[in-house]
């Protein structure tokens, strides 16, 4: 049964008295009458939220949309409840959580804890462990190069201490999904249980404080709602609350993006109709079937049904491979079918030739060449949308040129068309599979801008028109702008984004030149 989760009765934000009639949009503020609903809306369309929370038994809570809403224009914007070390992680400074390094690290006075400056050492996000470190008599970190287990209970601990720290942020995370009924007993759970629920109560010394289960209930809420934050190196995790009411779907109608100062945003990635539920990718969405449904079920514990219905079709074509047995050229895997024959692969089925592929992918893809010969070694087996040859395409149409303008000027007229194939190539492919893919999309089209324009420059140098090629070339850096718009500067699509806009007014100007009169 689908259905709304919020309050039946509230108090009329006019007059305060106890009423049903709710503002028809978010469901969440009361008016007694009309004549208060008119009053208020004033105030409140500012604030009146463009989703709903509802719920499922399938999916649980989720968002709708209340009204129509644009490409571009913000759904949500959210500072983090906590944020946190990811599990697995070399030692990081619990201030910023940059990483640290043995020669530059200094250690906290207080705790011990490594620590980047004098300044982390006091950020607020460290001060609850600080007190708990510093009661058991400090903490010594001696390796720095590898993975580090103790940062597995970071921000776990972080959850908890919050009860008592700040219990508004403690309720809101505390009602989160955890899934612990369905994690129960797998080999994760069993590490998790030795790392984190009995390292907790021994370490600190605390062994009253919190029951087992209550520390992998809140280990639990943390896998299923932390979001990766790209801000730092290596990246950090965040439990955002509205945020954590995002369904899942591969072919999403929402993107995001973080803010310089790590609060989330997001957008329509489309145009989404009122009453359309709204939706981000868990996963990546360029990732064979097989890796995103063991992605989804290992992480977050569901199968994604849409992959088997709606999109299926679609999909195949990020699996496809050619086979012995099949009549079109190209189709989705069948287990231990057996592939092109390939002897020199030595791979004798879909399985170990994707493994095979995406070991070579791996490897070969640190330079240009490699990628071109990854294209020439697979190009008959793998489908030319298959997902290891998509991601490689990627890296080549960023490769060529790479660098700086200079960089672009220099390559062989060949090599700038086969950038501006592979870019056209990968977009229209994200226009199909990866709606959502807010920094796929703005990357692609600003590489193809750059490659235009500088075709276009080359036709000047010969004293051919290129009107046509620069008014393609702004349209695409006009679409970069558009994608990228709220990334980061900290980010390489955050730079992007700035370069993007300063290409946007050259190519306006230069246009302007060939047309006058416009
Ligand atoms: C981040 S939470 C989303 C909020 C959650 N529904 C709740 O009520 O707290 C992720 C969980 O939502 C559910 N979910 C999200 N998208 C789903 C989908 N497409 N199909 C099935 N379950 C989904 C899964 O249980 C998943 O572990």
């Amino acid at each position: 049964m689908e259905g709304e989760i919020e309050p039946k009765m509230g108090n009329c934000v006019i007059c305060g008295v106890e009423c049903e009639k709710k503002c028809a949009s978010c469901h969440r503020v009361f008016y007694c009458s009309v004549e208060h609903q008119r009053d208020g809306w004033k105030s409140h369309k500012k604030s009146c939220p463009v989703y709903r929370i509802c719920h499922d038994g399938t999916i649980g809570r989720f968002l709708v949309a209340t009204r129509n809403i644009k490409f571009g224009d913000v759904v949500l914007k959210e500072a983090p409840l906590v944020v946190g070390p990811s599990q697995l992680t070399a030692p990081v400074c619990l201030g910023c959580l940059q990483e640290v390094n043995e020669r530059t690290m200094i250690k906290c006075a207080k705790c011990g804890w490594p620590m980047c400056s004098k300044d982390c050492q006091e950020a607020p996000n460290h001060a609850e462990e600080c007190k708990l470190s510093a009661a058991r008599g400090g903490v010594t970190i001696e390796h720095f190069v590898a993975p580090h287990p103790i940062y597995q209970c970071i921000l776990t601990l972080r959850c908890l201490l919050m009860e008592q720290s700040c219990p508004e942020k403690w309720e809101k995370i505390s009602q989160l999904e955890s899934h612990n009924d369905r994690r129960k007993d797998s080999q994760q759970w069993l590490s998790d249980r030795e790392y984190v629920a009995k390292f907790i109560p021994k370490f600190f010394k605390i062994p009253e404080r919190w029951k087992e289960e209550e520390i992998m209930r809140i280990l639990g809420i943390v896998y299923i709602n932390g979001h990766e934050v790209p801000l730092t190196d290596p990246a950090y995790v965040a439990i955002y609350a509205t945020a954590s009411f995002f369904e899942h779907c591969c072919c999403a109608n929402v993107a995001k993006s973080f803010t310089d100062s790590g609060d989330v945003v997001f957008w329509a990635a489309r145009d989404i109709k009122k009453d359309e539920h709204l939706s981000i990718c868990y996963t990546d969405a360029l990732w064979g079937t097989q890796a995103r449904q063991e992605h989804l079920q290992q992480t977050k514990m569901f199968s994604c049904m849409q992959l088997n219905v709606k999109l299926s079709a679609k999909l195949v074509l990020l699996d496809a491979m050619g086979c012995y047995c099949q009549k079109d050229r190209w189709r989705g895997p069948r287990s231990g079918c057996v592939v092109n024959a390939n002897e020199k692969l030595h791979a004798n089925t879909f399985e170990e030739l994707v493994e095979k592929a995406g070991h070579d992918a791996v490897e070969m893809k640190e330079s240009l060449r490699g990628c071109q010969e990854f294209l020439r070694k697979y190009e008959k087996i793998l489908s030319p949308n298959h997902f290891i040859m998509c991601d490689v395409k990627c890296v080549m149409g960023q490769k060529i040129g790479e660098g700086n303008p200079q960089e672009l000027q220099n390559i062989p007229m060949d090599m700038l068309e086969m950038k501006g194939k592979l870019c056209n190539e990968m977009l229209e492919l994200f226009a199909l599979l990866a709606p959502a893919e807010n920094r796929s999309h703005g990357c692609m089209h600003f590489e193809l801008h750059a490659a235009l324009a500088e075709m276009a420059r080359r036709g000047a140098e010969c004293g051919i028109d290129c009107k046509d090629i620069l008014e393609k070339s702004l349209w695409h850096a006009q679409k970069a702008t558009q994608w990228l718009e709220k990334e980061p500067s900290v980010l390489v699509e955050g730079k992007n984004l700035c370069q993007a806009k300063i290409n946007v007014n050259s190519l306006k100007i230069v246009l302007k030149m060939h047309n006058p009169s416009t």
